[in-house]
């Protein structure tokens, strides 16, 4: 199995929802995310997935948060916008774009250098 990763970023903000402390305030982050896929087929050129297209396909639903208000969307209507609810988002939203063959293992958000939440296959 071959394991590759990007990793790339968007802002936004948020406040969170039933949470007693300053995070329950609108405030933003620059949130790093990391996409961790496997294949086991590499093709001619020896690329399991074209890094680039990764990137592109995570950078277009990136797209769909960056500078966005999060508790606004419809994904986050009900649901409170944390980092483990947006790796969520963006793992989900990642599977449906590929085919078996690429397999998404997990998304990583990192709201700052030292706190990072993941959704993973398994
Ligand atoms: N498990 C989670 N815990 C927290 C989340 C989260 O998404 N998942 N989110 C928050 C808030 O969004 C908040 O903005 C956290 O910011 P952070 O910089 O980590 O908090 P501090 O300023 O207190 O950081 P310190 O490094 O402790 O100064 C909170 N928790
Ligand atoms: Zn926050």
């Amino acid at each position: 199995m071959y394991r590759l990763m990007i990793s790339t970023y968007f802002a936004a903000a948020h406040n969170l929802m039933h949470y007693q402390g300053d995070c329950e305030n609108l405030h933003g982050h620059n949130w790093k995310v990391e996409v961790t896929v496997a294949t086991r087929q590499l093709d001619k050129s020896g690329l399991g997935i074209d890094f680039k297209v990764l990137k592109k396909e995570t950078k277009r639903i990136l797209g769909l948060l960056d500078h966005k208000y999060l508790n606004e969307l419809p994904f986050f209507k009900d649901i409170s916008p944390s980092s483990e609810n947006i790796a969520r988002f963006v793992f989900e939203e990642l599977q449906q774009v590929f085919n078996e063959a690429v397999v998404i293992e997990s998304v990583c958000i990192w709201e700052s250098e030292n706190a990072c939440a993941s959704y993973a296959l398994q």
